[in-house]
């Protein structure tokens, strides 16, 4: 195995009564970027810290770059954190915050000072070293929380809710720059984070965790485009879930839906109840009916510029529908029809 890879070979966690992890199995490639996403509680944070050695496991083995470090403290582990509150020291000035890690291990000055140097321009802030971090921003901060992390050069950089502190337009900025550094630097990260637009931005894989155990691992594409369940369909992107019977399983199904028999050209395993998939923005909206349309009302219709969301009561329940805007939109207690395209809808299990 080569430096940076994170392995977890059935690691669990206690706390007492509470399972925090079930038995967890994990491979993690040197120089990606690995999301653990998934809701309160479900074990992300837990994870996170077993890998930085800030907890023991209750049983299984963990590597980091091949080496067993399952009983090796957090000190002599080859990993950095990121956390949300930044936890710079507020009367250190930004090269001492900096340099920090670097002087506890009791690196000589004349050396810390050309490593704090890099590490500040890997973030775009060579020149603001001699400030506090009060005269900075909130955004700026979290970079010296980045810089303070990686002049430690470690293997595994761990990013804890990095911008969870951060107003909603400056954490796509910094995300889009942590993402970048991480890049360049081919450094392997492991980011925790419970908002799944933030997840599906930054990695190359993400990990999505429910009740202490992973629900389904991939790439966005892998999750948003092949859900495995309900929860990760509704979890990753919005989804309208419609309850259908499946007919015929296999790499292609036969399905009925409110009545209607339709064949979809996805796979499933298995005939019965389950449900069908349908992204909003893949919705079409017409006032004639169809073969294959569901009829609806609009309960409510937005207008929000660059998309109009539709609200529509069906048989099968509400439905969420977005669409471009038009000349001729529908307005509330239209009578609509839904069509959409059956080589994008997906199965799920109920
Ligand atoms: N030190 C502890 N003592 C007891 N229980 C704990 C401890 N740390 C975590 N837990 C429990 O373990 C479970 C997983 O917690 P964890 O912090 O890993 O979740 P999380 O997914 O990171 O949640 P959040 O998004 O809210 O931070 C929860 O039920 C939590 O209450």
């Amino acid at each position: 195995m080569t430096k940076g890879s994170v392995r977890f070979e059935g690691v669990t966690k206690h706390f007492d009564d509470v399972v925090a992890l079930k038995p967890l199995d994990l491979d993690i490639a040197p120089g990606t970027l690995v999301t653990l996403l998934g809701p309160s509680g479900c074990g992300k944070t837990t994870t996170l810290r077993l890998v930085a050695g800030l907890e023991p496991p209750t049983s299984g083995r963990i590597f980091i770059g091949g080496e067993d470090v399952t009983h090796l403290s957090a000190t002599y582990r080859k990993v950095s954190m990121v956390f949300q509150s930044y936890a710079l020291f507020p009367h250190m000035t930004v090269a001492e915050n900096v340099g920090y890690g670097l002087t506890v291990k009791r690196m000589p000055k004349s050396e810390v000072r050309p490593r704090v140097e890099e590490g500040l321009a890997m973030v775009g802030l060579e020149g603001f070293g001699d400030r506090l971090p009060s005269e900075l921003s909130g955004g700026q901060q979290q970079r010296v929380a980045v810089a303070r992390a990686i002049v430690l050069e470690p293997e595994v950089l761990l990013l804890d809710e990095p911008l969870s502190n951060l107003d909603a337009k400056l954490r796509r900025h910094v995300r889009e720059e942590i993402r970048e550094i991480q890049q360049r630097l081919k450094l392997t990260a492991i980011y925790v984070t419970h908002d799944q637009e933030e997840a599906m931005a930054v990695s190359d894989r993400i990990i999505v965790m429910k009740n202490a155990e992973i629900a389904q691992e991939g790439t966005p594409a892998d999750l948003y485009e092949r859900p495995n369940s309900a929860f990760i369909a509704d979890f990753i992107g919005d989804a309208n879930l419609l309850p259908v019977d499946v007919t015929r399983a296999g790499e292609t199904v036969d399905i009925v839906v409110d009545g209607r028999q339709m064949a979809l050209p996805t796979a499933f395993a298995t005939t019965g109840q389950a449900n069908l998939v349908l992204r909003p923005h893949q919705l079409r909206l017409t006032r004639e009916a169809a073969a294959d349309t569901l009829p609806a009302e609009v309960s409510y219709a937005a207008y929000l510029g660059n998309q109009v969301q539709y609200t529509l009561t069906t048989a099968l329940g509400e439905i969420f529908a977005v669409t471009v805007p038009d000349a001729n939109p529908f307005q509330k207690g239209d009578r609509v029809h839904i069509g959409f395209d059956p080589a994008a809808a997906r199965i799920v299990s109920v």
